[in-house]
């Protein structure tokens, strides 16, 4: 008699977008061959009537998918919940995503840090802010939340201490100091233990003499394909990011690793540039919850393989605490 293998159901409870982006059919044939059926969970009805699941996935804001994941997890305490409420709060506000980098502790002799931040509440705090923290010009304002609208990804580059009086209207925000890195960005993405680095256009560097002759005193951005009218054109821009060394392998996978456990987190992406000042030094700009992984290539793979750990381990009866704060 042909021995029957285990089949696993994992929900994915995500906004209509991106379960577009994100459930490919490749996915999908890839994970059922694999023993895993993706199961769409239904966010107009209460989660608790749905199942069963031997794990669930989510990337849905608001209170009230916050209380409906609780009171799931008092009825079935032994299903997975990827990733946890609380942790994935940490990253919806940019002040707080950045804090747990600087306590990271490596073996590598390469140093990762976050560029230098201040938060920015109140319009009478705004011009002692820069100088409380030494930072220079350029810096970016980025919105404090970081919670998915178009509005949290509207950014600008602040060239002058009056660029900063033009930003009254935009508080709450964050400043961050503009880190010239050869105008690549390296993006990891991480599923669990699986992790691929990959390399995009950036903001193009500035120097003392392009900042002397800007007329702009802020420029906003959103999109950084947006801005090739202010820099590089595309071919140039291609040709940059084909020759830009990745970050050592070895690195990045440990970043990702202490990185991912200081978050309680297992599904992210992170931002990260090659500060162009120092040798060795890489800085982490921005951390995502569930980002974007069907723009890279075998994503299909490394999913299916993360989501075999979850629910394999989870039958061999190891500890996976990931639903402890839910
Ligand atoms: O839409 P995509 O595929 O570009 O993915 C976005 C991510 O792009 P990335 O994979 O980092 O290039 C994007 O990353 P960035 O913030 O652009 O670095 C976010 O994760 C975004 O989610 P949210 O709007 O912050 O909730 C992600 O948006 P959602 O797909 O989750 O809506
Ligand atoms: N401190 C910085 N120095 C240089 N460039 C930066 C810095 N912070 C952000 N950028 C550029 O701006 C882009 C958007 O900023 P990011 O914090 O990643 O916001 P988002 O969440 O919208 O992706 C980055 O991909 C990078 O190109
Ligand atoms: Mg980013
Ligand atoms: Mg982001």
């Amino acid at each position: 008699m042909a021995e029957k293998t285990t089949r696993y159901r994992i929900g994915y409870a995500l906004e209509p977008k991106k379960i577009e982006s994100f459930i490919k059919p490749s996915l999908l044939n890839l994970s059922q061959e694999r023993g895993i059926d993706l199961i769409p969970i239904q966010l107009t009805k209460p989660l608790i009537d749905q199942g069963p699941f031997d794990c669930i996935i989510h990337k849905c804001y608001g209170p009230q998918w916050i209380h409906q994941l609780h009171e799931f997890h008092s009825q079935y305490p032994n299903v997975v919940v990827i990733d946890p409420p609380s942790a994935i709060e940490r990253l919806h506000n940019r002040s707080t995503m950045l804090e747990v980098v600087d306590n990271l502790k490596l073996s590598s002799q390469i140093s990762i840090k976050t560029p230098l931040q201040v938060f920015v509440e109140s319009p009478e705090s705004l011009s002692n802010c820069v100088k409380s923290k030494s930072m220079n010009f350029p810096v970016i304002a980025k919105p404090l939340s970081a919670n998915g609208s178009v509005g949290s990804h509207e950014m600008c580059l602040v060239f002058s201490e009056e660029g900063l009086e033009e930003l009254k209207l935009k508080l709450p925000f964050v400043l961050q100091e503009f880190v010239n890195h050869g105008g690549v960005i390296f993006k990891v993405y991480v599923a669990g233990d699986h992790i691929k680095c990959v390399k995009r256009k950036s903001l193009p560097d500035i120097s003392e003499e392009k900042l002397l002759g800007v007329c702009e005193k802020v420029l906003p951005f959103s999109r950084i394909s947006d801005l090739n009218a202010y820099d590089h054109s595309d071919e140039r821009v291609e040709k940059l990011i084909e020759e830009a060394e990745l970050p050592p392998l070895s690195f990045a996978n440990e970043v990702a690793s202490v990185l991912r456990k200081a978050l309680g987190l297992n599904l992210l992406n992170f931002d990260m540039i090659r500060d162009s000042r120092v040798g060795d030094r890489y800085l982490i700009i921005d951390i995502n919850y569930f980002p974007g992984y069907a723009k890279v290539p075998g994503y299909e793979t490394i999913l299916t393989d993360f989501f075999l750990d979850i629910v394999q381990k989870k039958k061999q009866s190891v500890v996976c605490d990931v639903s402890e704060s839910v």
